[in-house]
């Protein structure tokens, strides 16, 4: 891995809804591109030091989050998410030239994709069995093998369009025309991404063991310093039944008053809360502050205090004096 050009991983092979988000990066273009088989692949690749980052896909518009992701980036060693990508999302469906729309038996693709196309497949192909795949480009290019076990697959119109070995059976297919999923760039850690004024954070909180209220106390952590969440979702940990952890995405930086607080508050709550990162939101919407959760608000609030606990006549470190003149 050379200092000077970056090294990206990304859920592959070549043509995925990932590879257009990755394509999005400013200096992904002249960059070397490595396809993975599997998002923990891609990821692992990032830990061992392997590549820089790793653009994988965490949320969509339709079916929430990517949970193979989620788990991914919560347990292990540390990540952090230095980026967001947001790519609108349309299907095909592809299969060997001479395939019509009735011999269609069998349809692989990406999980995600099979549920964002569920409407048109009940009313074109009702009995159509599903086959799990990787990714909606590794099922495309599957139906070009010789033992290939299905008959079409979905996925991006570029694929379908760079392989003279595949036809489209149909375009569109996506129930929802306004889909976007959501991709994260993912680097070891290492800079904190400049706050921006419109950033998201990400953090994953352990659920403290048998405690009535532990939500509502997580979610007040949020809430009384005025930050907004974007996506909250509960996954087991695996450990055991009933152990679960939140994984929280939440409006503003790390680097914001109201954010720091929250963090240094949830801390408290559940000590092994981990910090995926803060970085710019794609849609650059900065969220409302309320005069009372700004950065401003904060700071004031501290040196009202640190005068209460000054002894008296002691100035304080910016020179005034604690009590009122006279
Ligand atoms: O399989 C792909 O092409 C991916 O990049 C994952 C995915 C699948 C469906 C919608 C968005 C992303």
């Amino acid at each position: 891995m050379s200092a000077s050009s970056p090294t990206y991983a990304f859920l592959g092979p070549q043509g995925t809804f990932t590879e257009a988000a990755l394509l999005q990066v400013p200096d992904a273009g002249q960059a070397t591109r490595v396809p993975a088989s599997n998002v923990n692949a891609a990821l692992d690749w990032v830990r061992d030091g392997s590549v820089h980052a790793a653009m994988v896909p965490i949320e969509n518009s339709v079916e929430g989050g990517v949970t193979a992701t989620l788990d991914a980036i919560a347990g292990g060693g540390e990540l952090r998410i230095i980026r967001e990508v947001l790519v609108p999302i349309s299907f095909v469906l592809v299969a060997r030239p001479g395939v019509r729309l009735a011999d269609v038996r069998r349809v692989s693709t990406h999980g995600h994709a099979w549920a964002q196309c569920r409407l048109w497949m009940d009313a074109n192909i009702p009995s159509a069995e599903y086959v799990p795949g990787p990714s909606t480009a590794a099922s495309a290019l599957g139906l070009l093998e010789e033992d290939c076990h299905y008959d079409a697959a979905i996925c991006a119109p570029l694929v379908a369009r760079e392989q003279p070995g595949l036809s489209v059976l149909a375009e569109d297919i996506g129930d929802n025309p306004d889909a976007v999923t959501r991709f994260i760039l993912v680097s070891r850690p290492g800079v904190l991404p400049a706050r921006t004024g419109a950033d998201k954070t990400t953090l994953v909180v352990p659920l403290p063991e048998d405690r009535p209220g532990a939500l509502m106390e997580i979610l007040d952590q949020f809430a009384s310093r005025g930050v907004n969440l974007s996506r909250i979702e509960s996954r087991p940990t695996g450990q055991y039944l009933g152990d679960y952890f939140f994984s929280i995405d939440a409006d503003g930086h790390v680097g914001d008053e109201r954010m720091a607080d929250a963090l240094a508050g949830l801390h408290r709550i559940s000590p092994a809360t981990r910090f995926l990162g803060s970085y710019p939101r794609a849609d650059l919407q900065a969220a409302p502050v309320e005069p009372h959760t700004a950065d401003q608000a904060f700071q004031s609030a501290r040196a009202w205090v640190a005068g209460i606990l000054r002894p008296a006549g002691e100035p304080a470190e910016n020179g005034s004096s604690a009590s009122p003149k006279a």
